[in-house]
């Protein structure tokens, strides 16, 4: 991989992005890095970020590093090739690309972005692919990323949605791998720093859209939040869209300014025959506390040639499972995999964190589930209630510290509208005070409806709320899934996640 640096030149002022360039002299770029640590003889080094500091480009200048790009001037490093830009993020993406030679071209890349499910579908969809391409798909997503077949291709995610450099990079591991299709989430983060820009996917879904994500280090309203999130769509050549979604109308508009309506699927749940408005509909045949199954229909004649209608089977709970199912066989469908395939696939797959279930004998079902926010607490907890509404609904959770603040008002919500009982707990309080974020959840919970306990210690937590729970309640371990760390102080600290917790609790109580 290589870049030669007058490409580099041109293509910057292709974009728009180049301010200045200083040539002191001309080599070939062998390498790229935003991070001093890892820069190398011959590299090009990216100054970004918030904390960054001009001592980093003097380290990546001492290992080696021969070019910087950054939105200032650095006059006391002397001896670098400068390219000063006006947006080092958008510059770092298309140099990425170019330097990994890009590899998207060599992808069929579905995309999905949502407040909610995209993990879901991307592992739905990815688990269908990789029977039809016999272990050809790529996934990243949210858990984990997977480059190949190998087990030591497969990593654990810390960005959803990773930084361009790093994005590509895989992105051509997985091609040299021999993958042939890549499943990938894309945050609004991922927008907002343009760790995808000048990105086009093959298929792109909109998912749907709550408020989520809005504070300090994210977005600074909803109105930026859906507009990062409306990226997406500009930059698919299939747009895939749930006409369920909130913003709908928002949605299909952005759809549409780059996108043939002809290229523009939607789908829809049935709720009256009257409105099969939807290019596909779906409706639930039988929905337990433990499977799901449903029925596709293609209405238009577009979505008919997929051939992907019938009736699937899910071993996961859930109706919004259900509507993620949905999209994950529209997404594979537009790749070309028929009913059969993605009927077989769709049942063998399991996602980490998401509704797994532990039967009990002397106490209740526990659920243990990534829900964190009000959109996914209540879909998870009225999907429940509606299912047994004469269970007891126990609920153990938490709020992280430092983002997503209003997730505790919508906490507390939910709480009130669907809990018995509630154990406030701990959930990556980040730099603030556990107990203080509890106290704050506590706040907007309707104490005459729910019995509130907090108890910050998440495993003691757990172990009450299960040995508290009689057969036939529902106890739900929400907000961080298989989650095998609390981030505690800017530190990762292991937690032996809360599916093991729960087991072990069973084991000695049973
Ligand atoms: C707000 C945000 O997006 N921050 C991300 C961003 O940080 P940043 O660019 O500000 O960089 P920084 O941490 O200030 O560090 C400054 C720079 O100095 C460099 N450095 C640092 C030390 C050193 O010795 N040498 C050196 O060169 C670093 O490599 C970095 O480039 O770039 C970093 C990697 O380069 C990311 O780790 C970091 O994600 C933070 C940790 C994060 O948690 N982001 C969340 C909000 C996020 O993006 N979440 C979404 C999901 C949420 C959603 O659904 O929207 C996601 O896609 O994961
Ligand atoms: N389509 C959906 N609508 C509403 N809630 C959902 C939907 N799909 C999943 N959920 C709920 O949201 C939780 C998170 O689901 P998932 O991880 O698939 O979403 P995500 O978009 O990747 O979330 P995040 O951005 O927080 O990582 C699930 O555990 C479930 O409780």
């Amino acid at each position: 991989m290589a870049l030669i640096l007058n490409g580099c030149v041109l293509l910057l002022k292709e974009h728009h992005l180049l301010k200045k360039a200083d040539i002191v002299f001309d080599n070939e770029i062998t390498a790229v890095t935003y991070d001093s640590r890892r820069a190398q003889k011959d590299g090009m080094f990216f100054c970004k970020g918030t904390h960054f500091k001009e001592d980093y480009l003097r380290q990546a200048q001492q290992n080696g590093a021969s070019t910087y790009v950054a939105q200032q001037e650095y006059p006391e490093i002397k001896g670098m090739n400068a390219l000063i830009v006006n947006d080092v993020q958008k510059a770092m993406a298309l140099l990425g690309a170019a330097f990994y030679d890009y590899p998207q071209n060599e992808l069929f890349i579905i995309a999905f972005t949502g407040t909610k499910g995209k993990t879901t579908s991307a592992y739905f969809t990815h688990g269908i692919l990789q029977a039809y391409t016999n272990k050809k798909a790529a996934l990243f997503s949210t858990i984990n990323r997977i480059l190949g077949p190998q087990p030591q291709q497969t990593f654990k995610s810390s960005l959803t949605t990773p930084e361009s450099l790093d994005l590509f990079r895989e992105m051509r591991q997985a091609v040299d791998n021999g993958m042939t299709h890549l499943v990938m989430e894309v945050s609004s983060q991922a927008y907002k720093r343009n760790r995808v820009y000048g990105l086009h996917y093959d298929v792109g879904f909109f998912l749907n859209i709550t408020p989520d994500h809005i504070g300090p280090n994210e977005h600074p309203n909803f109105a930026d939040y859906l507009h990062c999130k409306l990226q997406l769509l500009v930059n698919s050549n299939i747009c895939v869209l749930n006409a369920d979604s909130d913003q709908f109308l928002d949605v299909y508009q952005a759809a549409k300014t780059t996108t043939d309506p002809e290229n523009i699927y939607t789908f829809k749940r049935q709720t009256d025959k009257a409105s099969q408005q939807a290019d596909f509909i779906y409706h639930s045949t039988e929905s337990t506390l433990a499977q799901s199954a449903f029925v596709l229909q293609g209405i238009s004649s577009k979505a008919k040639q997929l051939n992907i209608d019938g009736q699937y089977e899910l071993d996961l709970a859930g109706d919004f499972n259900e509507t993620n199912a949905v999209s994950a066989i529209i997404g594979a469908g537009l790749a070309g995999v028929p009913y059969q395939l993605a009927q077989t696939a769709i049942n063998n797959v399991h996602i980490p964190g998401r509704m797994e279930t532990i039967f009990t004998q002397k106490h209740g079902t526990i659920y243990i589930d990534y829900a964190h926010n009000y959109g996914s607490m209540k879909a998870l907890l009225s999907f429940l209630k509606r299912k047994n509404p004469h269970s007891k609904v126990i609920v153990v959770v938490g709020s992280t510290g430092n983002k997503g603040v209003s997730r505790r008002s919508g906490f507390g919500k939910a709480l009130s509208e669907y809990a018995d009982t509630a154990y406030l707990t701990t959930d990556d309080p980040g730099f603030e005070d556990p107990q203080k974020i509890a106290e704050e959840i506590d706040q907007y919970i309707d104490h005459k409806r729910v019995q509130v306990q907090i108890i910050l210690d998440r495993k003691m937590a757990i172990k009450t709320a299960i040995s508290q729970s009689q057969p036939g309640d529902l106890v739900v371990l929400a907000g961080k899934g298989e989650d095998a760390y609390q981030k505690i102080r800017g530190i990762d600290t292991p937690y032996p996640n809360d599916f093991n917790v729960a087991q072990q609790v069973v084991r000695k109580l049973e």
